[in-house]
């Protein structure tokens, strides 16, 4: 294929010539060789095989007993993989003794097709070629490529197409050619050469070819292949360059898996089977000879002499880069065939190639160039035909003849190399129709893909959303819950004061306790106190009224008295008026008939007449002043009396006085006690806050640890959204280089496309179900931690609620107690004080109503008084007016009527008078003294027959004459009486 891309000399590391890679492999021994002798040494660094004595070295590698899969990909495989991608032609063949390990080490062991070429040790070189070759082109950006993919089998000499279906017959079909635009490098024509999309689809087919190969039982192994096969993998590739050029490059991996080199009859193959090994001999005799015609710069190298050889021909001293694995039995039994192997491994290592790349071209050109290439072959087709027709001489003709006959098979092979060439094309526009084809579906699948991607996104970002809102609502719990701690840590604080309220009140109660007990006594003293001032006051309430009533009796009893001494004067003086009238008459008879004689002594008779009246006077007034003093005694008892009660009052103010100071000395008490309380309060408060701060250490403990959990809970929520987050962006990601790659490509791998789209669904599900699942995980979780919650938040609620209630019982009782007896202590302190103002209260009322009792007492006196004066006044006057008679008669008239005075009264009477100024000589006034007190005692005398009751009530004419004198003194009634009114206010 591909026969019209020029090759040009080799770049990028590949040199011009290279020989061909020779690497050998030595297997371990297997069961049947156990007991065998190792004969094999592999020396890695010398790159030397030692068998026996036998040195071959300078291979490209040497591997041992234990080498590995991937060692060998890696040294062998990996840049060959990368040339082909780059336009080149590899081939790497495994040769062999049967049962050394080539399958093993071309395919890989039991089962490893579908292992993971990186990681598996099982896998061989097949399965790692294609899936390096996968992962490198999607890994390339702006290229179009395609891989196709065939496997033939040479058994026998017969080609047998491994993918074409069992049933098709079409096996002689197959053949071999040579490209005529690139000699020497060989097409197979009629096989199927199938496009894979990724590393499973060469898996498929492998498997598909790999048990239809055909494989026989020998002696020597099991499962010894019989027949040779050879995987082609074609790549083409299409790059589009900046300059808008469009490059082309197509390599060519060819993975040749020999069959055993053994004798034959060494392997005891019969009949049939030694026809099949002696078939296989024959390929890998012509395989020898080839080797060392290309080795010994022979000038004919057969390889038509085998389709082996026909179909290496490139890989071996042609364009291709090429590489054997010779692989050895390390054995005894083995020796030969081991010596022979490393010969031809040894010969073939001297094999030189020209390793070329395909030209990359256009896709202009390529087809220009087909075109002229097919132009040409026609050309010449043409004119052979035209020859024909000439009619030429025998020796011409038969030199023609020969000539036709070189012609004819000029022609046929003109005719074979223009079919070829024409098959070549059409494979070309087969495959250039299919990658448009491809194109085609590809930009319609990109469309498709575009508007699913656009669903995925939207998908993705609704994705993206729930998981925000889960995130949110991660988050909202982790809230929430952090809102419950610190409600329950609030819960907890509000307990714990409440705790140290409780016991503050409790400590204040039972430290109140003896201070309310003391209180109470108090208040029983004060209350036994103030039941004895009641008492005390009580008792002396009677002895006072008693002393009131018996001073009003007194008082009512003197003026009873007087009244009676005034209705005794009245009547008295009613009865001496008319008697006085008589004496008057007489008197003024007696007058007119002594006027003549006394007229002469009248100036000395009206001395002595004044002086009588004077004496007369004197006498009223010393009544006056009596009368006075006694009103005066009976006002200060009264007086008295009301002093008693002030001082009864007093008392009690005073008693009242100390119960307030007591009552202050309670309160200050009780202040006192209040601070103590407050004081113990406060340390117990301190005990309580260093306990609380203990249970709060504990509870911040125990959340932190909550909170670890639940940090430990939401950091795992997180992570997981995180993975979910990175899966999902893994995803986009992956939708992203799946998006760009298709962009980019425009042949056909619809359905891979679909099918990762499937996968990338099916991820997504996969992805959204493990998340679900992961919520239905956590949600159980949640609402237990979020019951867990709950149920703290109740407990922390229900422990305040009770916290709450000890609380106020505590505080209710401490108050009620408190309450209790301050209340009692005031109740009886108040009830003591209002019995003690009432007491108060009483006796004012007792002593105003006395007050008021005496006051009309008085106002009666002071009316009788006022009538007995103005009577006392109008006689007064009418004696002044009366005129002097006989001083004879006058003490007749006295001696009639008055008492004698006494000594002392006389001689008081005589000191008056001698004070008044009278100039008398000492002896004289002593004769006059007694003269005057003769005169005033039997005046006296008189006086007492007419006087009713005792000495100490004065006669009405005392009476009259001190009322006379002080009107004299004061000058009018209305100012005694009002001096006197003043005189008791002022009482
Ligand atoms: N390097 C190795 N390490 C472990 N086992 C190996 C190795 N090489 C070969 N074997 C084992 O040896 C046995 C024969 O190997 P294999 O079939 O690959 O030989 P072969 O050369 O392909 O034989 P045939 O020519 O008959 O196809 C297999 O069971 C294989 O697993």
């Amino acid at each position: 294929m591909m026969s019209a891309m020029k090759k040009k000399p080799t770049n990028s590391g590949v040199p011009a010539r290279s020989n061909v890679a020779v690497a050998i492999r030595v297997r371990p021994p297997n069961e049947k060789e156990a007991k065998d002798s190792l004969i094999v040494k592999t020396d890695p660094i010398d790159r030397s095989v030692t068998i026996r004595n036998k040195v071959f070295s300078n291979f490209e590698r040497v591997y041992g007993q234990n080498s590995r899969q991937s060692e060998i990909y890696k040294d062998l495989v990996k840049k060959q993989v990368e040339d082909v991608l780059r336009g080149y032609n590899c081939t790497i063949f495994a040769y062999g003794q049967t049962g050394t390990g080539k399958t093993y080490t071309m395919e890989g062991g039991e089962g490893s097709i579908e292992g993971d070429w990186e990681t598996d040790e099982n896998t061989g070189i097949i399965p790692r070629a294609a899936q390096h070759i996968f992962t490198e082109l999607t890994a390339k950006t702006g290229i179009e490529y395609i891989v196709r993919l065939s496997y033939v089998e040479i058994y026998n000499e017969e080609m047998i197409d491994l993918l074409s279906s069992p049933s098709s017959d079409d096996k002689h079909l197959i053949r071999l050619f040579e490209d005529p635009a690139k000699k020497g490098t060989i097409v197979i024509s009629g096989v199927e050469d199938i496009p894979v999309r990724c590393r499973d689809d060469v898996y498929r087919l492998l498997k598909q070819g790999t048990e239809q190969r055909r494989t026989a039982e020998t002696l020597m192994n099991k499962q010894s292949s019989r027949s040779h096969s050879v995987l082609t993998i074609s790549v083409l590739i299409r790059e589009s360059l900046p300059s808008g050029e469009e490059l082309v490059k197509q390599g060519k991996l060819r993975l040749v898996d020999l069959a055993g080199s053994e004798n034959i009859g060494r392997s005891g193959a019969e009949g049939k089977r030694a026809k099949e090994a002696g078939n296989i001999n024959t390929s890998l005799l012509a395989l020898g000879r080839v080797i060392n015609a290309l080795t010994t710069n022979a000038p004919h190298i057969p390889y038509r002499e085998s389709k082996l050889t026909r179909l290496l021909q490139d890989s071996l001293g042609g364009s291709s880069i090429t590489t054997i694995i010779a692989t050895l039995s390390p054995v005894n039994t083995n020796f030969d065939e081991s010596v022979s192997t490393l010969e031809y491994a040894h010969r073939a290592m001297n094999i030189k190639n020209r390793p070329e790349i395909n030209e990359n071209v256009n896709k202009k050109d390529l087809f220009k160039e087909y075109s002229g290439q097919i132009e040409r072959l026609m050309r010449e087709l043409k004119a052979a035909r035209d020859k024909s027709g000439v009619y030429l001489d025998q020796e011409l003709y038969d030199e023609m003849g020969k000539k036709i006959e070189t012609s004819e098979e000029r022609i046929s092979l003109l005719e074979q190399q223009l079919e070829d060439t024409l098959e070549l094309m059409r494979k070309h526009l087969a495959d250039i129709e299919l990658m448009d084809d491809y194109y085609g579906k590809a930009y319609t699948r990109v469309r498709n893909l575009e508007q699913r991607l656009a669903l995925r996104v939207e998908e993705l970002e609704e994705a993206k959303m729930t998981i925000a809102k889960e995130k949110q609502a991660h988050e909202e719990t982790r809230r929430a819950l952090g809102r419950c701690r610190s409600h329950a840590e609030e819960a907890f604080t509000v307990a714990e004061e409440t705790k140290k309220v409780g016991w503050e009140a409790h400590h204040e109660l039972m430290r109140l306790h003896p201070r309310c007990d003391a209180i109470g006594e108090i208040a029983n003293e004060n209350r036994n106190v103030s039941l004895e001032l009641s008492r005390s006051i009580n008792e002396s309430i009677p002895p006072m009224r008693e002393a009131n009533d018996l001073r009003m009796k007194n008082g009512e009893e003197k003026v009873k008295e007087a009244e009676t001494a005034l209705n005794v004067l009245n009547e008295a003086v009613a009865e001496k008026i008319p008697a006085t009238k008589e004496s008057i008459d007489e008197a003024n008879e007696t007058m007119k008939s002594l006027l003549s004689r006394l007229s002469s002594i009248h100036s000395s008779h009206n001395e002595n007449a004044q002086k009588e009246t004077s004496l007369l006077v004197t006498m009223i007034r010393k009544a006056q002043l009596h009368l006075e003093s006694t009103i005066d005694s009976v006002v200060t008892q009264l007086i008295e009396s009301n002093d008693e009660g002030r001082i009864k009052v007093e008392e009690m103010e005073h008693q009242n006085e100390i119960m307030r100071k007591e009552m202050d000395q309670l309160r200050s008490d009780c202040r006192e006690a209040i601070a103590t309380a407050q004081m113990k309060r406060m340390e117990a408060g301190e005990e309580l806050e260093k306990k609380r701060n203990q249970f709060k250490d504990e509870m911040e403990r125990k959340t932190k640890d909550m909170m670890n959990m639940m940090n430990s809970f939401v950091s795992s929520m997180s992570s997981m959204g995180e993975t979910i987050e990175e899966g999902q962006r893994g995803q986009e990601e992956t939708i992203a280089e799946r998006m760009n790659q298709m962009g980019e490509v425009e042949m056909g791998w619809g359905d891979e496309m679909d099918e990762t789209c499937e996968k990338l669904k099916n991820m997504m599900n996969e992805s959204t179900e493990k998340t679900k699942d992961q919520i239905s995980t956590c949600l159980p979780i949640l609402s237990s931690m979020g019951q867990k919650t709950e149920d703290y938040g109740r407990k922390s609620e229900i422990d305040r609620e009770d916290w709450k209630k000890e609380r106020e019982t505590i505080e209710e009782e401490c108050r009620g107690k408190h309450e209790l007896s301050l209340s009692s202590a005031l109740s009886s302190i108040d009830s003591l004080k209002e019995t003690h103002d009432k007491t108060q209260v009483d006796t004012v009322a007792a002593l105003e109503n006395t007050k008021s009792i005496i006051a009309e007492s008085w106002k009666e006196v002071d009316g009788d008084m006022d009538k007995l004066m103005k009577i006392v006044i109008e006689e007064t006057e009418r004696i002044r007016e009366i005129p002097p008679k006989d001083v004879e008669q006058v003490q007749r008239e006295f001696q009639d009527n008055q008492s004698p005075p006494t000594e002392e009264e006389l001689f008081a009477e005589s000191e008056d008078e001698v004070e008044e100024g009278e100039e008398n000589d000492e002896n004289d006034q002593q004769k006059k003294f007694k003269e005057k007190a003769k005169l005033r005692r039997s005046n006296f005398r008189v006086r007492d027959s007419l006087l009713v009751g005792g000495d100490d009530l004065q006669s009405p004419s005392k009476l009259i004459g001190m009322r006379g004198q002080r009107i004299e003194e004061e000058g009018s009634e209305a100012s005694f009486g009002s001096d006197r009114t003043n005189r008791r206010t002022n009482n």
